[in-house]
């Protein structure tokens, strides 16, 4: 089976995933399509968590809307070299939520990887929802049409539990889908009066974990509430401008993303 004519000027497509909810999938999501975008590269995001869509929050595009055309769905643009489609640009309010079966939203995840038409992109992202269900088990076997190159796993010093990561690793073997590391967010807490990083939990956690089960470990993102004020405050090309000069960026991100793209490279 070939991938969804929608996907062909697509190059490379990651999965984001987490075992729980809330432990930053979404931010990994769009501190990865910065990052990709400072490197030059034509990214593409694809919010499938239809349960919280946060990809149009993160990006300040809450009132953007994707529209049909005779190809299919247009996705909305934050900037030249950043597309992005979410559920959340086709619920009627910014408030609004999707209560929906299992059916239905594979369905819908079915359409939005069929009937997207995406721009040349070097990078598609897709952020899903939390856990491991039969659901996501139906995405990614539509995904293995678009090939994936592989995926990223958050977690979080809290829930650096070996059961939570093995259920990730179980499920990545299932649908065959290439773990490309593991990332650990909310490792410390950045002060936001003298910038100095105390890990209020243990360190080191995500390292040991990684290791032990074998996996890349990409490395560890702060707390840092610089970055939330940063996606509150900043649109578009200041934002990046921000975040290129972000001490998040330059000291954790920019090695996690060099990470990423050196086992893409293999
Ligand atoms: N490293 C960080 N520093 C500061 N705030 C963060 C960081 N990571 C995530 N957050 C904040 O924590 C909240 C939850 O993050 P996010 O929405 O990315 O999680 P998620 O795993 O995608 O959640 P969901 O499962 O609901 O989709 C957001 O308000 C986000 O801005
Ligand atoms: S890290 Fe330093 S400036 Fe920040 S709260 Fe603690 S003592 Fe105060």
């Amino acid at each position: 089976m070939s991938a969804p004519d929608s996907l062909k000027n697509v190059k490379h497509v990651i999965l984001i995933l987490s075992g729980k909810g809330g432990v930053g999938k979404s931010s990994i999501t769009t501190q990865t399509a910065l990052s990709l975008v400072l490197k030059g590269y034509k990214v593409g995001v694809l919010d499938i968590d239809l349960t919280g869509p946060s990809i149009p929050r993160m990006f300040g595009l809450e009132d953007a809307k994707i529209h049909q055309s005779t190809n299919g769905w247009v996705p909305a643009q934050y900037n030249k070299d950043l597309s992005i489609v979410s559920l959340g640009f086709l619920l009627g309010s910014k408030d609004a939520s999707v209560v929906w079966r299992g059916p239905k939203k594979t369905a819908m995840i079915r359409q939005f990887l069929k009937d997207v038409v995406w721009p040349d992109l070097d990078y598609l992202l897709i952020d899903t929802p939390p856990g491991t269900s039969d659901e996501h088990i139906a995405i990614a076997e539509e995904l293995q049409f678009a090939n994936p190159e592989g995926c990223i796993i958050v977690t979080t010093p809290q829930q650096i539990s070996i059961s939570d990561v093995k259920k990730e690793i179980n499920f990545c073997n299932k649908v065959n889908l290439r773990i490309l590391g593991l990332v650990e967010n909310m490792s410390g807490f950045i002060c936001p009066h003298c910038a100095e990083c105390t890990n209020i939990f243990s360190s080191e956690g995500g390292k040991n974990l990684a290791s032990q089960l074998s996996l890349k470990y990409l490395g560890a993102i702060p707390i840092d509430p610089l970055f939330v004020e940063m996606i509150e405050t900043q649109k578009g090309s200041s934002l990046l401008d921000s975040y290129e000069n972000s001490r998040l960026y330059l000291e954790s991100f920019k090695p996690i993303i060099d990470g990423v793209l050196e086992e893409v490279g293999k």
